[in-house]
C-alpha cells in the first residue's frame, strides 16, 4: 500500500493556487441572477458575454500567480490563455452548476439555461458534462489545479516551448494525484476520472464557436476582449 504524504514544497504549491483561484473567483451571482428572473435569448446572450469578460479578466489575474508562469514565453503566455479560456469558462460553468443549492433550485437553472438561446444541440454534451463534474463533488483544492492544470496544457496551438510548460504542468498533476489519494482513499481511480473531465472539456471547445453563432437572436456583439479570445466578428 503506497503511503503517500503530500511535502511541505507541494503544500506551499497548492496554497498558492488555492489562494490565487479564491481571490480571483468571479462573482457566483450569475446563478443567483438566472433564478430571479427569466431574461430574452438578446439578453441572455449580453449575460454571458459580460460574464464571460470578466472571467477572462479574473483568469489572467489567477494564471499570473501560478509559480512560473510569467516566467514562460511572453507568446507562450497569451497561446496558453488563448488556448484555455473557453474550457476555463465551460469549468467554471459547471462548478457554478454543481455548488450546492436549495431543492429545486439547481432544476430550475438548468431549465432557464436550456431555455436561454443556445440551440437545442449543444445542450446534452453540455448538461452531461456539468453533470459529470458535479459527481465528482471536488473540494476547492481540486477545483483550483484542475483549472491550473487545464491553463498549463503544454499542446495548445502555437505554443513554441512545450517542454517549458510540462515542467510547470506536472508538478501541479503530482500534487493533484497524491490529493486525490488522500482525500478519496476508497476510489484509487478518482485521479484518473478527474483528468478525463479535461478530454471531456476539450469537446465542448469545439462546440463554443457554433453555439454563438446558432444563438437564437441575429446580429451577435462581443466585447473586444471576447473577440480576441473567442475567435469570433
Ligand atoms: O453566464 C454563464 N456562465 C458564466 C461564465 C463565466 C464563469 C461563470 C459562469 C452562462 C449563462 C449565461 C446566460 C444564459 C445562460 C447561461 N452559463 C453557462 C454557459 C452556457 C453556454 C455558454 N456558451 C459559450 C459559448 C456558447 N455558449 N457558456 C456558458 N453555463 C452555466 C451554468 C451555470 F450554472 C450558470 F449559473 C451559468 C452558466
Amino acid at each position: 500500500k503506497e503511503k503517500v504524504e503530500i511535502t511541505k514544497a507541494q503544500r506551499a504549491l497548492m496554497k498558492v493556487i488555492v489562494d490565487a483561484y479564491n481571490r480571483h473567483k468571479i462573482p457566483q451571482d450569475v446563478a443567483k441572477k438566472l433564478l430571479q428572473d427569466q431574461y430574452s435569448a438578446e439578453e441572455n446572450f449580453l449575460l454571458l458575454t459580460e460574464m464571460a469578460t470578466s472571467q477572462v479578466q479574473v483568469l489572467v489575474e489567477f494564471t499570473k500567480n501560478i509559480p512560473g508562469f510569467l516566467s514562460l514565453n511572453h507568446e507562450d503566455q497569451i497561446a496558453l490563455l488563448k488556448g484555455s479560456a473557453v474550457e476555463a469558462m465551460f469549468l467554471r460553468s459547471a462548478q457554478v452548476f454543481s455548488q450546492k443549492m436549495p431543492n429545486g433550485h439547481t432544476e430550475v437553472l438548468e431549465e432557464r439555461i436550456r431555455k436561454s438561446g443556445i440551440s437545442e444541440e449543444f445542450m446534452t454534451p453540455m448538461f452531461n458534462f456539468y453533470k459529470s463534474i458535479g459527481e465528482l463533488h471536488m473540494i476547492e483544492e481540486e477545483q483550483a489545479l484542475l483549472t491550473a492544470i487545464t491553463i498549463l496544457t503544454p499542446d495548445r496551438p502555437f505554443v513554441k516551448d512545450q517542454q517549458a510548460v510540462e515542467r510547470l504542468q506536472e508538478p501541479m498533476l503530482e500534487v493533484l494525484r497524491k490529493l486525490c489519494v488522500l482525500q478519496h482513499p476508497q476510489e484509487p481511480q478518482y485521479f484518473a476520472r478527474l483528468l478525463g473531465r479535461l478530454t471531456e472539456l476539450r469537446t465542448l471547445n469545439h462546440y463554443h464557436a457554433e453555439m454563438l453563432t446558432s444563438w437564437r437572436m441575429n446580429d451577435h456583439k462581443f466585447t473586444p476582449l471576447l473577440c480576441e479570445i473567442w475567435d469570433v466578428q
